[in-house]
């Protein structure tokens, strides 16, 4: 439920992410925030690599950071980007979000003006590959 969820106060904690990002090669610091279920707040800054492959985006270390607290079901998500252009979750990063947040679940970028957008996570995968299509295979 979306009046639950305090905006403001994951923009904060986004923010305060990016500024620990490890950003060298895009120069493109992000930081997410992610509200699980059990009212906790963890976040993630994207850590870059020298191969650039071996990137990991903010929101994936996020959640990464919340499941190893135990975290498996999450309400929300804020991406935080020092830029005016508001920015969604990357491809990647979609998956993963879908993995443990319902279709309906609202994703938000906020940025240094205080802007934000939101969208609703089936708008940004439809079709998603959920783990339940995994239920559904037989032998070939
Ligand atoms: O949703 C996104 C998009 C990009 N990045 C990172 C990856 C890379 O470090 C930099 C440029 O793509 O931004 C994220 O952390 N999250």
């Amino acid at each position: 439920m979306s009046h639950d969820i305090s905006w403001a106060e994951l923009a904060r904690q986004a923010r305060q992410a990016a500024e620990q990002a490890y950003a060298p090669y895009s120069k493109f610091p992000v930081g997410v925030a992610v509200l699980a279920s059990s009212g906790r707040i963890y976040t993630g800054c994207n850590v870059e690599n020298a191969s650039y492959g071996g990137t990991t985006c903010a929101e994936r270390n996020a959640i990464a950071a919340a499941v190893v607290a135990g975290e498996r079901q999450f309400l929300a998500l804020m991406v935080y980007t020092p830029q005016t252009q508001l920015t969604p979750p990357c491809g990647i990063c979609r998956q993963v979000i879908a993995e443990f947040y319902a279709p309906d679940s609202p994703v938000r970028s906020c940025n240094h003006l205080e802007q934000q957008q939101e969208w609703r996570l089936d708008e940004l995968l439809p079709s998603a590959f959920t783990p339940t299509y995994l239920a559904n295979s037989s032998k070939i």
